[in-house]
């Protein structure tokens, strides 16, 4: 493996994770972050892995991006999707002619990254596992989960090779794909689900054990893979997510095994709900609704397809960031009235 250090741009849950791992495990490894308390404690006193999946404190040096100097031949972003134009700017004099930016994010940000830097120095990455970034130097690593690697024109090379092998120091199971759009989409389909448990309090489990909340659950799911076929995408199972469940063949009674296993398999973490929740009653900040449910409504609009769900979707999510709905039930089934 080439041995200048791997650039993590973004170092909280996601990145942070993949930073004490490396770092625990000996691989070279810089983290760029834009919250000075975060970057010193990671530094300095160490970033603290917290919860059910394993605890260790791993010193890992990090930076403020206007701290760092030099070129790198490998970068993994881990901004939020809202935040990956930005950050390009501030990385692109930072990445090598023949270097390459992976994206550990939700969303189509490979899209985005390729406009920004080339196709051929993009990769794509697909993460599920569950973290929370709780304090300076503190995150929660709630559950191990999907996590794929794959070049986004399908060719395995020698540095998605090295990626893949990478990411097996951290996810022991990480798989390496000649199809990483399909892993994207799929959790795009899920995705769009997970920001409809955000539109309560209640825990992703609880949501998608709710009968009553099933109907509006699998529409969602159906839009985007309806989305992804026109896309000429097949999406991948993953963690109790079956994408063939949701296409327009399959029935209620698929869809409605598939919503039990993803309430199983959420029940096992101690990130009890997502990150969209977080964002919205935790941080009180803005989501990643419109990269993401609203680039597929966009994509869809291109093939002719409506997507009322996911239209009414980033309508609500918008009412609750600006402070017009609360997060309850109520707000929920504003979903179910679309489909009346
Ligand atoms: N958390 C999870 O369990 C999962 C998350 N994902 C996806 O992974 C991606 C990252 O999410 P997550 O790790 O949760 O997000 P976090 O907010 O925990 O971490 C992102 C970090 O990047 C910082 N940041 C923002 N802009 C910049 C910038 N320009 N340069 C450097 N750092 C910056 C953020 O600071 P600030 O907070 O101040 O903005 C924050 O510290 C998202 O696309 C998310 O959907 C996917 C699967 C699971
Ligand atoms: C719930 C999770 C961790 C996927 O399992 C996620 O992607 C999120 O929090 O947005």
């Amino acid at each position: 493996m080439t041995e200048d250090p791997i650039l993590i741009w973004g170092a909280g849950a996601i990145g942070g994770i993949l930073g004490a791992y490396w770092a625990r495990a000996g691989v070279p490894v810089l983290m760029v972050d834009i919250v000075p308390e975060h970057v010193n404690a990671c530094a300095t006193t160490g970033l603290s892995i917290e919860g059910p999946v394993e605890e260790f404190r791993q010193i890992v040096p990090c930076v403020t991006p206007d701290q760092l100097t030099g070129v790198y031949s490998r970068i993994v972003l881990a901004v939020k999707a809202h935040a990956t134009e930005g950050a390009l700017a501030q990385l692109k004099p930072h990445l090598a002619q023949d270097g390459y930016v992976l994206s550990a994010q939700n969303g189509l940000n490979e899209r985005v990254i390729a406009q920004h830097i080339g196709a051929d120095r993009t990769i794509g990455a697909f993460v599920n596992y569950g973290a929370d970034w709780v304090g300076p130097g503190r995150i929660l690593f709630g559950n191990r989960a999907a996590v794929v690697v794959g070049e986004i024109d399908g060719m395995i090379r020698p540095r998605t090779t090295e990626l893949h092998q990478l990411m097996q120091i951290f996810e022991p199971d990480a798989v390496l794909t000649e199809d990483i759009w399909a892993y994207l989409w799929g959790k795009l389909g899920y995705g769009a689900m997970l920001f409809a448990t955000a539109l309560s309090m209640d825990s992703m489990t609880e949501n998608f054990a709710d009968p009553a909340r099933g109907p509006a659950l699998m529409g969602l799911a159906r839009e985007v893979m309806k989305t992804a076929l026109a896309e000429g995408v097949s999406p991948k199972p993953f963690n109790g997510f079956e994408p063939s469940s949701f296409l327009p063949d399959a029935g209620d009674d698929a869809a409605r095994k598939s919503l039990s296993e993803l309430a199983f398999f959420n029940s096992k973490t101690a990130k009890t709900h997502t990150g969209i929740y977080r964002d919205l009653a935790v941080r009180k900040r803005k989501t990643e609704v419109d990269p993401q449910v609203g680039t597929v409504a966009q994509i869809a609009a291109s093939h002719g397809i409506d997507t009322p769900l996911l239209r009414k979707l980033v309508e609500l999510i918008h009412d609750i960031e600006e402070g017009r709905r609360d997060m309850s039930e109520e707000t929920f089934h504003e979903l179910t009235k679309v489909l009346a």
